[in-house]
């Protein structure tokens, strides 16, 4: 059996809720199709660097699961020599399919064991997640030498001021890696969002559970499938064929990276919760000390310093979740680089 047209995207949204596995040989190497939207690309030649690229967590952010598709065709085809080991997630088949974020619940709020509290698609596809990335991870044959990556694709409700950024999961020590910076700068990457505590996103998974370098990676706008334009991609696909192919990371000057610490994660806390900005404003918006940002009959949010930007503001959202995250620029030599 193989892919029809090595359409790895095609053949997921036919069969959006499961598939049985299959393997297939490649030009560089061997897949294995565990599940839909589960696909493992396994090269010829040992490689000690053990890639996850998930995408379509959220089911309407069309653009990271066509370029991811385009790459996972030239890989099958020969164009792309891989190199590297490769798992490919596409995340929520199912919203896919409809176009929207998610079905029942946000799958971006149930890693770390928090889909065990829900029910329905989302919460066995947070699971499954879970397991197939554990599984790959623990396939390595390099065990504690290998080097584990997820960069986890995702496109924006909003504009940005900063076009394309990453959220650089909490980590403990606050130490954060300087070639994996230096590799999203070269992807095209304008700004990192250092996360303040620990959260449920399949990206602070990666990083919790297996000790993986890991990145929640914005590439811009939300846009239906058939409407990106993927020539906005074109220094990660250089970069990331550059790993494929040789393992090798790209490399840009830090200098390009504008870096923010989150002062306050803004928490919708009751029906009445609001934020006094107009659908317009981009993420990283920056405002004057003062300005009533958020009210409800529960809470008021008064920006604490001028030049405290906001970013992923939205309240469309059940109470007791994420309605922003108030951010503040620092210096990159402020900090700790390994
Ligand atoms: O544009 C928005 O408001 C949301 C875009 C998005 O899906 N962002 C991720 C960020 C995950 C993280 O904080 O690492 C999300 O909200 O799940
Ligand atoms: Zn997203």
């Amino acid at each position: 059996m193989s892919i029809l047209n090595n359409d790895f995207l095609a053949l997921t949204l036919d069969n959006q809720e499961a598939l049985a596995p299959f393997e297939f040989a490649f030009p560089s190497g061997t897949g294995f199709v565990e599940d839909t939207g589960i696909l493992r690309l396994e090269p010829k030649q040992s490689s000690r660097i053990s890639l996850v690229l998930s995408v379509g967590v959220h089911g309407n952010e069309t653009g990271p699961i066509e370029l991811v598709n385009q790459l996972v065709a030239a890989i099958l085809d020969g164009r792309i020599l891989l190199n590297i080991r490769l798992l490919v997630l596409i995340g929520n088949p199912v919203a896919a399919n409809l176009a929207k974020r998610f079905c029942d619940v946000n799958l971006n709020r149930l890693f770390n064991g928090a889909w065990k509290k829900y029910e329905g698609f989302e919460a066995l596809r947070a699971q499954r997640l879970e397991q197939a990335v554990s599984d790959f991870y623990a396939e390595s044959s390099y065990k504690a030498e290998s080097v584990k990556l997820h960069y986890d694709l995702h496109t924006a409700i909003r504009g940005s001021m900063h076009e394309k950024f990453v959220v650089y999961p909490y980590v403990e020590n606050s130490v954060y890696n300087k070639e994996q910076l230096a590799f999203l700068a070269a992807c095209g990457i304008n700004a990192v969002l250092l996360s303040h505590q620990p959260t449920t996103t399949f990206s602070y998974y990666s990083y919790l559970v297996h000790r993986a370098h890991a990145f929640t990676v914005e590439l811009g706008k939300v846009y239906p499938f058939g409407e990106n334009d993927l020539s906005r991609f074109a220094d990660l696909k250089t970069s990331l064929i550059l790993l494929l192919e040789k393992g090798a990371f790209a490399e840009s000057s830090l200098a390009y990276l504008q870096v923010f610490r989150v002062v306050d994660s803004l928490v919708k806390d009751d029906d009445s919760y609001e934020l006094s900005i107009d659908n317009e404003v981009k993420n990283f918006t920056q405002f004057e000390q003062g300005y009533p940002l958020a009210h409800s009959k529960k809470s008021d949010y008064y920006i604490k310093q001028t030049g405290d930007a906001i970013v992923f503001p939205n309240t469309n959202l059940p109470v007791g979740q994420r309605a922003g995250l108030m951010v503040r620029p620092i210096a990159l030599d402020d900090l700790q680089l390994t």
